[in-house]
């Protein structure tokens, strides 16, 4: 017999959790500007859904054995970006769970090309939107993230400016934050997914074997199966 779902054993009712693929791929990925809560959003999913957390600005982190703000201040912000392509290739090919990127991992072509990848693949990629307003308070003035340091309001702006396109592009679902809690906001990502049939434009790009880019519903990974 299968196991009852995640959450029976209390008598709640969850929607259901992006199921597992071949080969191992996040069920979910989180993507968006510092401050829209991507960290702290994934680890809410993970824990609703039983599955692994996984961040890049902390494999990053690992694999320099140095933190975030250390690395740019003495290896400048490429040497980083090199690290966190590799931190994101390598969770994108055998991460089973959730998984939250860095605000700017987006910005490189080789992670674009993977996202694109793993979208086509039926994959799920979530922009978390926030304004300036709500942005502000959550990265306050911390020296953690070293690209808002000086004017973090105007520095985030500039950011945002030049990112928006990106986030938008790369991303098959938009979530709000502004005002919401972050275990709101999880609430929010999993109503969207149980709701969401209309493939967005990130997952129309045409593919080989499908010249229209349309994408058969039974592929979709958050269906339930049959
Ligand atoms: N929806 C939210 N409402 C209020 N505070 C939040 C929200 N999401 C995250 N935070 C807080 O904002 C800060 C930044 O969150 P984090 O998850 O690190 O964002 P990101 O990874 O997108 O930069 C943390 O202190 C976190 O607790
Ligand atoms: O937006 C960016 O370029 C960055 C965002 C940070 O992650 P969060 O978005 O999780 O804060 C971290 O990767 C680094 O400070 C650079
Ligand atoms: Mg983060």
């Amino acid at each position: 017999m299968d196991p009852p779902p995640a959450g029976a054993e209390r008598g709640v009712t969850l929607p259901p959790v992006p199921r597992p693929t071949t080969p191992q791929r996040p069920r979910i990925v989180l993507v968006g500007p510092p401050g829209a809560g991507k960290s702290t959003v994934a680890a809410a999913l993970a824990e609703r859904w039983q599955l692994q957390v996984r961040d890049t600005d902390a494999d990053v982190e690992a694999l320099a054995g140095r933190s975030v703000a250390d690395i740019f201040v003495e290896d400048g912000e490429p040497a980083f970006r090199d690290l966190e392509r590799t931190a994101v290739l390598a969770a994108l090919d055998g991460h089973d769970g959730v998984l939250a990127l860095g605000g700017g991992a987006v910005l490189d072509a080789g992670t674009q090309d993977a996202l694109a990848r793993y979208v086509r693949a039926g994959g799920v990629v979530v922009y978390l939107e926030v304004s300036l307003a709500h942005a502000a308070p959550r990265v306050g003035l911390n020296q953690a993230r070293p690209l808002l340091l000086g004017n973090p309001r105007a520095r985030w702006q500039q950011l945002m400016d030049a990112r928006r396109p990106v986030y938008e592009a790369v991303s098959t679902l938009v979530v709000g934050t502004d005002g919401r809690r972050p275990h709101e906001v999880a609430e929010a990502i999993e109503e969207a997914l149980a709701h969401r049939r209309v493939a967005t434009p990130a997952e129309q790009q045409p593919t080989e074997q499908d010249p229209t880019g349309q994408q058969p519903a039974e592929q979709h990974p958050l269906e339930e199966d049959a």
